[in-house]
Order: C-alpha cells, then sequence, then structure tokens
C-alpha cells in the first residue's frame, strides 16, 4: 500500500448561502446527490415543515423550548433567528464528519456562516454564496416554487438584500443563471478545495517516502 491509498485528512465544511429563492436548495440537492461521499448538515428548526418535507431529512422540525435547550446543551455550533424562525446546525454530526474525513455541506444564512467560520472548525470553511441574476427572477422563483403565501414570499423578498449584502464574507460568489452550470461550478470549487495542500496531510509522508526513494536511486 502506498501513502495515497490513505489520503488521511479532514473533511471541509462546505457553506453554501443565499437570499431565499435563489436556488441553493436545489443545488444543494444536486451536490448530495452526485457525490455520495458528501453529508448534509440537517439544521434543527422552529418553522413548520413545508409540504413534502420529512423530518430529519430536510430539517429536524422541534417546538422553540426543544431549540432554546438545544442551545443551553451546547448542542448547536451555530444558531439564528431567520424570518422570525430559530434554526440551528447540530454540532454532533458534523464533528463526527470531520474526525472521519467526510465533508459537509450547509444551507445556512450569513449568520451562520460568520459563526462557523469563525469557530475552532473555521479553518475547514469553504463559503459559497448564490446570487440571483435579478430581482424579478428571484420573486418568479419564490412564486413557482409554490410553498409560500404572496405575505411570506413579500417577507421574504424584503430580507433578500440583508441577505446579499454580507456575499463580500464569502469565498466564491456564483450568480445562478443556469442550474446545470450552477451546479458544476460548485462541484469544481469543491474538486479544487480538497486539493489544497493544507487538507491533504498524508503528503508529508508521501514526499518523504519520495526523498527515500530518491536517496536509495543515487
Ligand atoms: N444560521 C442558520 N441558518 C439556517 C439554518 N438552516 C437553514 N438556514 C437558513 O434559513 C433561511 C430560511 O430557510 P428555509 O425556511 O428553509 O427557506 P429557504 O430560504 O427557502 O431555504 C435560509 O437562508 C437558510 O439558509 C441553520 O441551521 N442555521
Ligand atoms: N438556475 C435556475 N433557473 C431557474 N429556476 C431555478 C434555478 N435555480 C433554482 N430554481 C428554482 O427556483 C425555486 C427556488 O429554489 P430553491 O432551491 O428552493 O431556493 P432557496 O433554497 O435558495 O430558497 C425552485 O422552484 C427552483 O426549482
Amino acid at each position: 500500500m502506498t501513502a495515497q491509498d490513505v489520503p488521511s485528512r479532514r473533511g471541509l465544511l462546505v457553506i453554501l448561502s443565499s437570499p431565499s429563492g435563489a436556488g441553493k436548495t436545489t443545488i444543494a440537492r444536486r451536490l448530495l446527490a452526485a457525490d455520495p461521499a458528501m453529508g448534509f448538515s440537517v439544521s434543527a428548526t422552529t418553522r413548520p415543515p413545508r409540504p413534502g418535507e420529512v423530518d430529519g431529512r430536510e430539517y429536524h422540525f422541534v417546538t422553540r423550548p426543544e431549540f432554546e435547550a438545544m442551545i443551553a446543551a451546547g448542542e448547536l455550533l451555530e444558531h439564528a433567528e431567520v424570518f422570525g424562525n430559530l434554526y440551528g446546525s447540530p454540532r454532533r454530526p458534523i464533528e463526527a464528519a470531520m474526525a472521519e474525513g467526510r465533508d459537509t455541506l450547509f444551507d445556512i444564512d450569513w449568520q451562520g456562516g460568520q459563526q462557523v467560520r469563525n469557530s475552532p472548525l473555521g479553518r475547514e470553511v469553504v463559503s459559497v454564496f448564490i446570487l440571483p441574476p435579478s430581482l424579478a427572477e428571484l420573486e418568479r422563483r419564490l412564486r413557482s416554487r409554490g410553498q409560500d403565501s404572496p405575505e411570506v414570499i413579500a417577507g421574504r423578498m424584503a430580507r433578500s438584500m440583508a441577505e446579499v449584502s454580507h456575499w463580500a464574507e464569502y469565498d466564491y460568489v456564483l450568480v445562478n443563471r443556469d442550474l446545470d452550470e450552477t451546479e458544476a461550478r460548485v462541484r469544481h470549487v469543491v474538486e479544487v478545495e480538497r486539493l489544497r495542500r493544507e487538507r491533504q496531510p498524508w503528503l508529508n509522508d508521501f514526499v518523504r517516502g519520495l526523498a527515500r526513494e530518491f536517496e536509495e536511486a543515487r
């Protein structure tokens, strides 16, 4: 077995953020379907489930007292209030994935992005911000999803610019015009970030082995 067969590495924390409706949930689903090595951080939330959402798959749906107990017990890596509901990322599955060298995808807002970036796990963060092509297209996408009332859509549109104002805090920023193109770009980002020298600790042993071979060949 060569050093290359045992690529011990820490998992990446891939954060996707965008204004509501720009497409991050759709992109996240596609990335996860195409990459079995990547896990999804299933957030806890006090928001009620949408039609088709399954407890434990899209979110862990909890009551506000349950959410507050999770905060008090230190079970959340980050948490924030969005559109009047609480959202947070459970710490334990993330730490387990990292210890096993598996990557984790997050669909969280800018507040969560800041908290994870500033956490002890921040060095493993790769953050991607998704922009809509235009405000009109964002509204069209929110309506076409057909899951929110006009009042909720208006609320989400009103929050959009606040989310977008944090775009420059992200490592990568993509305009989601064509879904296939955006998905491919996020995939490229992840592939390239996995190749960063500091994310491949096995290289130390590998290059030491090469050096030994050089010595022996002299
Ligand atoms: N900080 C934080 N934000 C989250 C978390 N889970 C989801 N969000 C964000 O909460 C916002 C609302 O999510 P959701 O109700 O599913 O509606 P969406 O905007 O259509 O995806 C989105 O910006 C999500 O990225 C979380 O665990 N932490
Ligand atoms: N590039 C795109 N072109 C057209 N429609 C898109 C594109 N990306 C996403 N959508 C659609 O826009 C709607 C909102 O996408 P969604 O992934 O739910 O957004 P978010 O998770 O950011 O709120 C969905 O109906 C989705 O199918």
